[in-house]
């Protein structure tokens, strides 16, 4: 049979059928390694497997083969083994919630976000929430915001999750798809979660209940069902978006403002930091890269990319 995971928890996986949309427990047959690839966990939520039900074994069934990833995207482990781990595979979107008041999210925390999501060829829309406690001031300002986005290639969406207001329109970003959603703690992710996923906590018990009996595996991600053929990926306690290590000369890269411009500069191995000649900080001095930007390329650059 052919099937998706929807949780694993290192030991056992939940794998709901392709045909029957019904959930398994499955185990790995024998050892399991993936190519160039160091991660302690060979399966992860969002991949595609072929499984057979044991019969003897009731309830219960066994994974034979892993689809090859179209992309996943990877973490480092919370033990220091020096492992990775792997979040999520095969996702056709991220949705990264974020709020400029109550609490405002950095626009260091999101420009780190969609640098990862670019390393992992991840699109990604920006969800606006919590618009119910905007003024007349705050609404242009997030239309400011969001229209620097959408030059980047970045499109977004305004919400508020607790009203009900936009939810539709999420729903509508959704359909058929794989999304990742993400973002920084208090920013409503559950609170939306619950507005687009009907019957979440009955689902949520029920894969729990193919988990790991007794066990509390809240820190994994899960996939949701939303509707047949239409998921979400819950990342609970995971708020960026994974490990990609880029070395500092392939940074630049990864803003789209910026790509274009690479080759310009006076000295091929410019970092755009000081050098005479840089095309990018004429851009900047120019207006035509936003500041804020430029300022997370440089603390990027120094290694302060796990602060906030
Ligand atoms: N005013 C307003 N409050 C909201 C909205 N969405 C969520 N909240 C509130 O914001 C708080 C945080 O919401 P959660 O859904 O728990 O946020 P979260 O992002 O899941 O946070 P973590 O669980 O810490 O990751 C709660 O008090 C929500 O009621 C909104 O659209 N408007
Ligand atoms: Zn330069």
């Amino acid at each position: 049979m052919h099937g998706t995971v929807v949780k694993s928890t290192g030991s056992w996986y939940v794998v709901r059928g392709t045909d029957t949309g019904q959930l398994y427990r499955c185990r790995l047959r024998g050892k399991f390694k993936i190519k160039g690839l160091k991660v302690s966990n060979p399966l992860a939520v969002g991949d595609h497997v072929e499984f057979a039900v044991e019969a003897q074994a009731e309830g219960s069934a066994v994974i034979s083969h892993i689809a090859k990833r179209r992309n996943y995207i990877i973490r480092r482990s919370v033990h220091k083994t020096g492992h990775s781990h792997i979040v999520a595979a095969n996702l056709d979107q991220a949705l990264l919630v974020v709020t400029l008041v109550s609490p405002a999210t950095s626009f260091g925390f999101i420009d780190r976000f969609l640098v990862t999501a670019e390393a992992y060829h991840v699109p990604v829309t920006l969800l606006f929430n919590k618009t119910d406690l905007y003024d007349a001031d705050g609404f242009e300002y997030q239309a400011e915001i969001a229209g620097m986005y959408a030059s980047l290639g970045y499109p977004s969406r305004t919400c508020a999750a607790t009203t009900g207001e936009g939810v539709a329109e999420i729903d509508a970003l959704l359909e058929g798809k794989v999304s990742l959603l993400a973002g920084h703690s208090g920013v409503g992710k559950s609170t939306l979660i619950n507005a687009l996923v009907p019957d979440l906590d009955l689902k949520t018990a029920e894969i729990s209940e193919f988990s790991d009996k007794g066990v509390h595996t809240t820190t994994f991600a899960e996939m949701l069902e939303v509707r047949p053929g239409t998921h979400i990926i819950d990342t609970p306690g995971i708020k960026e978006l994974g490990l990609v290590e880029i070395p500092p000369a392939e940074l630049a890269g990864y803003f789209p403002e910026m790509r274009a411009l690479l080759n310009q500069c006076r000295y091929h191995n410019c970092q755009h930091t000081h050098e005479p000649g840089c095309v990018v900080r004429e851009a900047v001095d120019q207006g035509r890269i936003a500041l804020p930007r430029y300022d997370s390329y440089l603390s990027m650059l120094a290694g302060e990319d796990n602060r906030h």
